[in-house]
């Protein structure tokens, strides 16, 4: 294990796997910084699981080099899994345990775990500590799974989807606990369908489709959105009229010029998160991994 210094919390180099025939990573490269909020974007199938639980060291690879914590998540021992939490989509069963009792018994796991009852109130659940675990509503078994994923005070966590089914006032306290623990240093690195919640959380987003990164980069720049032209649409006298610019502010001050006031109905539409990604995953083919002949030298 070498010193962690400026080191990044992780870093992917071609990394690689394989199911049968199927390549659902093909030699895919990324870093995660210390402290960072790291989201990945992708269609069903695109890989996000497969690379998250490669990180956790629940699965093995095919090829490249995987660095958590600096140490390989595959043959990393229990000191390693201490420091990290996670989240994973499906919950777990804790058949006649209350909320209090789960978190306890969890706690008891770590050498530095949070206090039970500070972590219940801090995931929204002081009103459930004394009910039965199984009964909780969807949204609320994940906050205790998140509960669970921070007990250890993980220097990286890693969520798996982790708002599905909550409701907007949740989602977006579930999103300032995320920040909190960033900004005491924890990496975090989550899968998410919500572009909302990637633009909103994240400090850098990777997308992936079809087992590749088609690109990784700030919310706001990501797929040349900041480049890309704006739609600027008003009522002309004939009718709706549509222009695509580089340079909107211009345009909108000589369409005032131009009309001597006010444009009727103007809107001026930035390309969304949303829209750069339909046009990347559009761009690089709908199917979620592609079928190679696999060579020898490819296991
Ligand atoms: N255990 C497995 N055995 C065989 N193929 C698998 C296995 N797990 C995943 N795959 C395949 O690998 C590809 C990537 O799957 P993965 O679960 O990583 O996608 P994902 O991006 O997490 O999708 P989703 O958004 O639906 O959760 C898919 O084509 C999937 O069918």
């Amino acid at each position: 294990m070498r010193p962690l210094g400026e080191s990044p919390a992780i870093e992917v180099r071609g990394l690689r796997k394989l199911y049968g025939e199927t390549v659902a990573l093909h030699d895919i490269d990324f870093e995660v910084h210390r402290g960072e909020i790291f989201a990945v974007l992708g269609p069903n199938g695109a890989g996000k699981t497969t690379t998250v639980e490669i990180l956790e060291g629940f699965r093995p690879r095919d090829g490249g080099t995987v660095e958590v914590l600096g140490q390989d998540p595959f043959r990393a021992g229990e000191e390693w899994r201490a420091r990290i939490g996670v989240v994973l989509q499906t919950t777990g069963e804790f058949e006649d345990l209350n909320v209090g009792e789960v978190v306890r018994h969890f706690a008891r796991y770590y050498p530095d775990a949070q206090d039970p009852d500070a972590l219940i109130d801090r995931v929204g659940l002081t009103e459930k500590r004394d009910a039965r675990a199984s009964k909780l509503s969807g949204g609320q078994q994940r906050r205790l799974d998140v509960a669970l994923g921070i007990i250890g005070r993980p220097e990286v966590l890693f969520l798996d989807e982790p708002t599905t089914g909550f409701d907007p006032q949740s989602r977006r306290d579930f999103w300032q606990l995320i920040r909190d623990l960033a900004a005491g240093g924890t990496t975090i690195v989550l899968t998410t369908h919500y572009l909302e919640e990637a633009e909103q959380l994240a400090d850098r987003v990777a997308v992936i489709a079809g087992g590749r990164i088609v690109d990784i980069g700030v919310p706001q720049t990501l797929g040349g959105r900041d480049t890309e032209a704006t739609v600027v649409s008003w009522m002309g006298p004939d009718g709706p009229e549509t222009v695509h610019t580089t340079t909107p502010t211009k345009f909108a001050a000589d369409l005032h010029a131009r009309l001597g006031g006010e444009a009727p109905g103007l809107t001026v539409h930035r390309p969304s998160l949303e829209d750069v990604y339909l046009q990347m995953i559009g761009a690089a083919g709908t199917p979620a991994a592609v079928t190679a002949a696999v060579t020898t030298e490819d296991r």
